[in-house]
């Protein structure tokens, strides 16, 4: 779980300090990050061209002259610009400053455009993990003439301007940061290198290692990672030989009326493909006759009201549900959705679920935390709204975790930086979905995917993460021209690549 921790620039610089403490000098910290930052430089401009390291007044502007002094060693023609005097830097920085070999250019923004002219690389180690505020003034200007540029930028840890904890642009819409085509950072990521729009204003992010004792890691505690299978490969259930469908658990899927029963039909398949051993689709009289004719290996109920499905989840066997997609708003509908958190069973609930809840979300979230059997929440933005309106100026991460706190519920925030948030703090963040998995019905297939490893007793959280995982690689399987159905299919493939039997 380590290999995927992402740090806060707040712990990385406690990870940098326990590793300093233990012995390891600053300034040879920053030499290896340095070096490593002149390598990928010369990866991305071969030999030719002179490259511009336009340096802050902190450690991230040492890393710069680093880097310079690294290049120039090779003899690349390097150019040094400095925001503030170099006079007024000190520790680290001012050490990487005197060992450069050459001086850096004090310049107004008028004299970095000069600079810029004929450049073929820009190293951007103005501002990484210290950026405490806004850029204003000359910082912003620098920025914004070197995004002016167009000239390929490699960033030293983050763009500056960007929120390494956030993902977001310091100072929001009026802000500004570096809009990189390569980023390289030391030791982890940082949430920010994943969450949308940092992700896109990083570029392609190396993340290497500078000698940072791997050991700091146990006394931070990291609670936020990255989604991949070191998160919960150690829950996936491959059938056993001797083994029996029932071990594999039973999902039901609460599908909706006729006109809005292909989304149930979508869920039902996916969670039939990901795993669960006995799939059910429930669904008013009116959709039955359309469920039949286009399923085959589900299993198809009709139940009328609440009444019915109380009744249906007595039965122990059923020990997964989800309710939501296509399913209808009104009391009917509700009314339906009480009755399933009455039951044990673990829940998902998505869509018209959390829309049903929109005027009484304390209701919703009473029931959860009273309830024994887990649940996990899937909302998009505007569902996410509805339930929890008061959190929508937090940045994502934020939003999700108050939010799976609040509700007692896994809570999968989805989009393009899809974050899995669980009461307990733990979060992680996805980023294997392509842009072709943002089409209609891509979110009844997920829901699915999550009942199936709900049913097959994985932990809430880790069944979460599983499922947006698997259902980002079913979509990037696909690829271009995707639509919902395909990712049912696709998901064969991803699995069989999952236990090496590709
Ligand atoms: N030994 C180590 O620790 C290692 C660190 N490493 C590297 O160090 C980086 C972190 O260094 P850092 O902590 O010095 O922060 P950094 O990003 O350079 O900025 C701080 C400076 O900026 C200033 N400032 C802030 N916001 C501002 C704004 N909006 N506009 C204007 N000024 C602003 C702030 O001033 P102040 O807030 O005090 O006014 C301060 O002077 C990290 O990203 C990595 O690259 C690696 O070499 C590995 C070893
Ligand atoms: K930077």
């Amino acid at each position: 779980m380590m290999k995927s921790a992402l740090l806060t620039p707040a712990e990385m610089k406690r990870a940098d300090e326990i590793t300093i403490d233990s012995g390891v000098p600053g300034i040879d910290l920053m030499e290896c990050a340095g070096d490593h930052v002149a390598r990928l430089a010369r990866d991305m401009c071969g030999t030719e061209g002179r490259v511009l390291v336009v340096c802050g007044p902190g450690n991230n502007g040492g890393d710069g002259f680093v880097a310079a002094q690294c290049l120039q060693a090779t003899g690349r023609q390097v150019d040094v610009v400095l925001l503030k005097e170099a006079s007024s830097l000190t520790g680290d920085a001012a050490i990487a400053y005197s060992r450069m070999g050459f001086e850096g250019e004090l310049t107004t923004t008028e004299g970095l455009r000069q600079k810029l002219l004929g450049c073929s690389l820009v190293i951007d180690a103005l501002f990484g993990a210290g950026l405490s505020r806004p850029l204003q003034g000359e910082a912003e200007a620098f920025v914004s003439a070197i995004n002016e540029s167009g000239i390929p930028v490699l960033s030293v840890d983050l763009p500056s301007g960007l929120n390494g904890e956030t993902g977001q642009v310091m100072g929001g819409e009026g802000g500004c940061a570096i809009r990189a085509e390569r980023s390289v950072t030391f030791f982890r990521h940082k949430p920010g290198h994943y969450l949308i729009p940092g992700r896109v204003l990083c570029g392609r992010v190396d993340c290497v290692d500078i000698g940072i004792r791997e050991n700091a890691l146990s006394e931070i505690g990291p609670t936020t990672f990255i989604n991949g299978p070191d998160v919960w490969s150690s829950f996936f259930r491959v059938p056993q030989l001797g083994g029996h469908k029932y071990d594999r658990g039973h999902a039901v899927i609460f599908g909706g009326p006729m006109m809005t029963s292909g989304a149930g039909r979508l869920a039902a398949g996916a969670a039939l493909r990901a795993g669960a051993g006995l799939v059910t689709l429930v669904s008013p009289p009116s959709a039955v006759m359309a469920n039949a004719t286009q399923l085959t290996a589900v299993m198809l109920k009709s139940v009328k009201e609440a009444g019915g499905i109380l009744e249906l989840l007595k039965d122990p066997r059923l020990n997964a549900a989800l309710i939501g997609p296509g399913y209808g708003l009104g009391d009917n509908a509700r009314a339906a959705i009480q009755a399933i958190l009455e039951s044990d069973c673990a829940l998902v609930l998505d869509a018209d679920a959390l829309t049903n809840f929109q005027h009484q979300p304390t209701e919703l979230f009473d029931a959860i935390h009273k309830r024994a059997g887990p649940v996990v929440m899937t909302p998009h933005d505007g569902e996410f709204a509805r339930l929890f309106p008061d959190l929508m100026g937090l940045p994502k991460l934020e939003k999700a975790r108050q939010a799976a706190l609040r509700s007692g519920a896994v809570l999968v925030l989805k989009g393009a930086d899809t974050v899995i948030a669980s009461p307990d703090g733990r979060a992680v963040i996805n980023e294997n979905a392509p842009a072709w998995l943002a089409t209609a019905g891509s979110g009844d297939v997920l829901a699915g995917i999550v009942c199936a490893a709900l049913a097959q007793k994985v932990s809430a959280f880790e069944a979460a993460s599983m499922a947006v995982w698997l259902h980002g690689a079913a979509g990037a399987e696909v690829g271009p021209g995707l639509i919902a159905e395909d990712l049912v299919p696709a998901l064969r493939l991803v699995i069989a690549k999952l236990v090496g039997i590709s």
